[in-house]
């Protein structure tokens, strides 16, 4: 690449936490208007290397030259300023304000109200991502707010725009507008750079790849020259193998939903409507939906922190809907929701605390009113070993982690509890391709070994890959569950995202 056709050049850029190096010596060249993947396995070092670019953490060594000049932002203010703009995979918008209203809080100067209401009103239509400035962003989709979040970066006119993960909350309707937009964008000049675990989408949009592996930049390549497998191989080192789904013959219902309604708990949640679902011992039912649609408030429901009347949950004929979470758990049912930092686990607290806030029950960890800290640490250091947890060692803040290997921590928890009931929300969100291939195969075998599972989750292949039959969740309320064999993903897509008018409106335009 010649020089004037360099957005971004990194180099020698190596930052260490405590423990471990998430940054060695890394360096690469983003080209203007290039679409660029960085790829890398959990905890390889992605978040930490964009945070540099973001002015979010500090580099310990090397350097960062933006458009020909020396880049040294201390704060992601001053990135903005530079033309560097990020949208996260958290969103970051205020619920009870409105679109133009979330807008200007990203602003140094916003604009008077009016003028930025037409601002963000063609822009949104300028790049496919209609919006309307004066809804409540509460009331929005997962997919709407993604777009709040993009047209706010746009309105900066970036020169790069950083990308975190962004479709693993929308539809596959959603994810091919949102690549229009991005080729759109690259087309006009503007550089991305896109971190994504779901390899044939980085195969069908972005022109070169940057892999890590440790920290460290292991290949580079153009991902449409290679095939998923050999990405993600590139990623892990190894070769994979796919999940096996041994064939289990299904016994008895284990768990039985009936007439489940409930208001949300969560403000500008989702209300459950009238959800009914059987799952028997060795089945799973897999459950799509666009986020937002009520899959948080249908694990609250089935794990005990949203209580109901008790016929509403049976779990071997016993009605427990109107039980509180530990009567559930020792009914033999664990749960993880989708938020693993602040639900699933505390974050200031350490792995061996977190095991034990959710297996002291099942694992017998409390005896005679005394935490039996041996046994702990010893059940945290199973979950460690048994789901490829990359940390330093039990006594690790769950915050230190990264995304992916604090996932598998807490998925690994809760299937190590000999679970009869098994609800997860987004298992493998966040999770490479390796480790979620490892947690599916993981709860295919507590499946296999008689537990009745719960998978809610965005991801198609996953659902089709694992369950064995399926329903959408829209606006709360389930479709009737049917079997897997025969679907394909375009049918399930269009059944979860069929209720968004937006969607639907745009795609046909
Ligand atoms: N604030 C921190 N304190 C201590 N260690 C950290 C911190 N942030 C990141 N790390 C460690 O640095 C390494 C790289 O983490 P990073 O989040 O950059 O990985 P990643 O590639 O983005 O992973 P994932 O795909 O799981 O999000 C990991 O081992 C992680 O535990």
């Amino acid at each position: 690449m010649t020089g004037g056709n360099v957005l971004l050049q990194l180099d020698g850029l190596t930052k260490a936490y405590p423990g471990v190096v998430a940054n060695d010596d890394v360096g690469f060249t983003i080209g203007r208007g290039e679409i660029h993947a960085l790829l890398g396995e959990n905890g390889a070092g992605k978040s930490t290397l964009v945070k540099m670019i973001y002015g979010l953490v500090k580099p310990d060594a090397g350097q960062m030259i933006l458009a020909g000049r020396e880049f040294v932002p201390d704060r992601p203010a001053s990135a903005r300023q530079s033309g560097v703009a990020m949208v996260f995979q958290h969103f970051s918008l205020f619920d009870a304000l409105t679109v133009a209203e979330n807008v200007a809080l990203g602003m140094e100067t916003p604009p008077p109200m009016r003028e930025l209401a037409d601002r963000i009103r063609s822009t949104s239509a300028n790049y496919g991502l209609p919006l309307d400035p004066d809804r409540t962003v509460g009331d929005l989709s997962a997919g709407e707010r993604q777009r709040v979040e993009i047209v706010r970066c746009l309105l900066q006119d970036p020169r790069l725009l950083i990308m975190d993960e962004p479709t693993s909350v929308l539809t596959p309707q959603e994810v091919a507008i949102l690549f229009k937009t991005l080729r759109k964008l690259a087309a006009e000049g503007t550089s991305i750079l896109y971190i994504s675990h779901k390899l044939e989408e980085i195969r069908t949009l972005c022109d070169a790849a940057t892999i890590l592996r440790r920290g460290r930049v292991v290949a580079r390549c153009t991902p449409r020259e290679k095939t998923a497998r050999e990405l993600a191989e590139l990623m892990v080192g190894t070769v994979l193998t796919p999940p096996e789904r041994a064939a289990t013959p299904k016994g008895d219902v284990v768990l039985e939903v009936a007439a489940l309604s409930a208001p949300s708990p969560i403000p500008f949640g989702t209300a459950l409507r009238d959800i009914a679902f059987k799952v028997r011992g060795g089945e799973v039912l897999g459950i799509a939906g666009v986020a937002g649609n009520g899959q948080d408030e249908l694990l609250l429901a089935l794990n005990g922190e949203l209580p109901t009347a008790p016929d509403c949950v049976r779990i071997h004929g016993r009605p427990l809907g109107d039980c509180g979470p530990q009567v559930r758990r020792q009914a033999g049912l664990v749960s993880a929701p989708e938020e693993r930092l602040g639900h699933a686990a505390a974050p200031d607290m350490t792995l061996t605390e977190n095991a034990l806030l959710s297996g002291a029950l099942r694992r017998g960890l409390v005896r005679r009113g005394f935490i039996d800290w041996a046994r702990t640490r010893s059940f945290a250091e199973s979950v460690i070993a048994g789901f490829d947890v990359r940390t330093p060692g039990t006594e690790v803040a769950a915050r230190a982690l990264s995304g992916g290997n604090l996932q598998k921590f807490v998925i690994g928890r809760e299937l190590s509890q000999e679970p009869a009931v098994i609800v997860v929300n987004q298992p493998t969100w966040g999770v490479d391709a390796v480790a979620a291939a490892a947690i599916r195969q993981a709860i295919l075998d507590r499946a296999a070994a008689g537990a009745a599972v719960v998978v809610i989750s965005q991801d198609l292949d996953e659902l089709l890959e694992i369950a064995d039959s399926f329903a959408a969740l829209n606006e709360g309320r389930l479709s009737p569950p049917r079997p897997v064999a025969g679907l394909t993903v375009e049918e399930i897509g269009l059944k979860m995202g069929g209720a968004h008018g937006m969607e639907v409106a745009h795609d046909a335009s």
